[in-house]
């Protein structure tokens, strides 16, 4: 009989270092860190990152090290506010004595990319200090403060293969006793992105609900971070903060998120006052949202935002375990295509790139200039120009195809006339150049070097025509150069000198 409520991904979660599928050059580098601190001579780098996409076996390693070497996990979240404290605490200890005898600690420091750069110094000092070994867990290394990554060595995971995950999801649905057809598989584990939790999740998700669901399911799936992880994240927290990075990455507007989570609530709280408080969070978020659409103040989108995630985590005790994650059955989500959400996805994109915004941002800036789109043509033409957009897009953006080419044809024109004032500018510069040769020329030629250069053999000349190449696509350019080093060549006068 398959079960249900375990999470599989804990289930079937590695015990030993050797269960651990392809991270082989990773798993070498953690066991020799590891032997130097038994063998009595702590590593140079006291800390060590485990840096990688999710679910791709960080956390698995943290434990199965511990088990196979005999350590005590202290798992800690960076983004608590009570990290430094117990670091503090845990760092100089280095042992502990329970029923399992003495027993040396090993600090693990999950969502290290999440340090506030503030904290970042205090802990890098209990690096300095620690008696014990200090594993963080990270997807961006990099985005780790720098004070603490230079006293780190650096571990790197990589994204598991579509067979990889094709072979862990057969050796769980064996165990479990049941079949799905390879189809879904494949598509599972394509739509996981390297990541190992998801597909599991995926595959507990689509067998407890169904085969005949799968394919609604998996829909969602193309989407950047799918709903069902962030969802899962959201529902299995307590803290605040982990519940608004939980849906960071999703590729949604925050009123498709608050349908998901309304339709989601009832399953996850086990009280009635808890599930009335957590639907009282989600009412004021549709209450900030409903504000924001009237006034066109998408910033109250934030708070809709804190509201349904933060507001929700907080609300109570929640269930442990799997919690299958239902779509919306009430409203007709995804009333976009799925060309409409690729063309809006490219649009905030673009967005993201010009205007250097972050996806949420973008998001509310893509509204404003969606009512731009459909109020000022002029204007949309310039915003045309400036984001690059294709003709498609700026009929997503207006959603009238009269009013799109209207505006298609202004940016063209706009495109026309900078392409003049560009050619106007090389005219000038190339002029400019030839005024600055010819003054050069008159200033420093001595007449029988210019016969000298007349006499130039055929080689000679392919070599001059080779090294001015660059200088003619500098001149295309509509950047104006900043004046050339002295004594560096710039002129095709210069190099017939030489
Ligand atoms: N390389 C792997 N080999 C075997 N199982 C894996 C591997 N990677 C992930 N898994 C499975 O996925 C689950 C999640 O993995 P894990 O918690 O180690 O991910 P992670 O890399 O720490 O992710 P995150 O960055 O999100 O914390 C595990 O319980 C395990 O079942």
């Amino acid at each position: 009989m398959p079960s249900f409520d375990v999470p599989w991904v804990e289930k079937y979660r590695p015990r030993r270092l050797s269960e651990i599928v392809n991270q082989d050059k990773a798993l070498e580098q953690v066991r020799a860190w590891i032997e130097d601190w038994l063998h009595g001579n702590a590593p140079k780098k006291k800390a060590l990152i485990l840096a990688g996409p999710p679910g791709t076996g960080k956390t698995t390693t943290i434990y199965a090290l511990a088990r196979e070497y005999g350590f005590e996990v202290i798992e800690l979240n960076a983004s608590d506010e009570r990290t430094y404290e117990k670091i503090e605490r845990y760092v100089q200890a280095a042992y502990t004595r329970d029923i399992l005898g003495k027993r040396r600690k090993l600090i693990f420091l999950d969502e290290a990319d999440n340090i506030e750069p503030s904290g970042a110094r205090e802990i890098a000092k209990l690096i300095d200090k620690a008696r014990n070994p200090i594993v963080m867990s990270a997807n961006h290394y990099w985005e780790v403060p720098r004070g603490i990554r230079n006293k780190a060595q650096i571990v790197e995971y990589k994204r598991l293969t579509q067979r990889d995950i094709m072979k862990a999801l057969i050796r769980i649905l064996k165990a479990e006793g049941i079949t799905v057809p390879k189809e879904i598989l494949q598509e599972i584990a394509k739509h996981a992105n390297g990541d190992l939790r998801a597909a599991i999740n995926d595959l507990q998700t689509v067998v407890s609900g169904g085969i005949e669901d799968a394919e609604e399911v998996l829909a969602y799936r193309d989407v950047e971070k799918s709903v069902f992880q962030a969802l899962a994240q959201l529902f299995a927290t307590d803290n605040a903060k982990r519940a608004k990075l939980a849906v960071l990455g999703v590729d949604m507007y925050p009123h498709e998120l608050l349908q998901w989570i309304d339709e989601n609530l009832p399953y996850v709280y086990y009280k009635p006052e808890d599930i009335a408080r957590a639907y009282k969070a989600l009412s004021r978020a549709d209450i900030y949202l409903g504000r924001a659409q009237r006034t066109g103040n998408y910033s109250l989108w934030k708070y809709a935002t804190d509201m349904m995630t933060a507001g929700v985590a907080v609300a109570g005790v929640k269930k442990k375990g799997f919690v299958r994650i239902y779509p919306p059955k009430t409203i007709k989500l995804l009333t976009e295509s799925k060309e409409e959400r690729s063309l809006r996805d490219s649009i905030v994109k673009k967005i993201m790139k010009e205007m250097h915004m972050a996806r949420m941002e973008a998001l509310e800036t893509l509204e404003i200039i969606k009512s731009i789109f459909q109020s000022n043509p002029e204007m949309a033409a310039h915003f045309t120009v400036f984001l690059e957009l294709s003709k498609k897009e700026v009929e997503f953006l207006t959603g009238d195809k009269e009013l799109a080419r209207t505006i298609w044809d202004k940016s063209l024109n706009i495109h026309k006339k900078l392409k003049e004032a560009r050619s106007e500018l090389e005219e000038h510069v190339k002029a400019a150049v030839e005024i600055m040769e010819e003054a050069k020329g008159e200033v420093t030629e001595e007449p029988e070097e210019a016969e000298e250069a007349e006499e130039l053999s055929e080689e000679e000349l392919e070599k001059a025509e080779e090294e001015i190449e660059p200088l003619r696509k500098e001149k295309k350019s509509d950047k104006i150069d900043k004046p050339k080093k002295k004594g560096k060549q710039a002129t095709l006068f210069d190099f017939l000198k030489k």
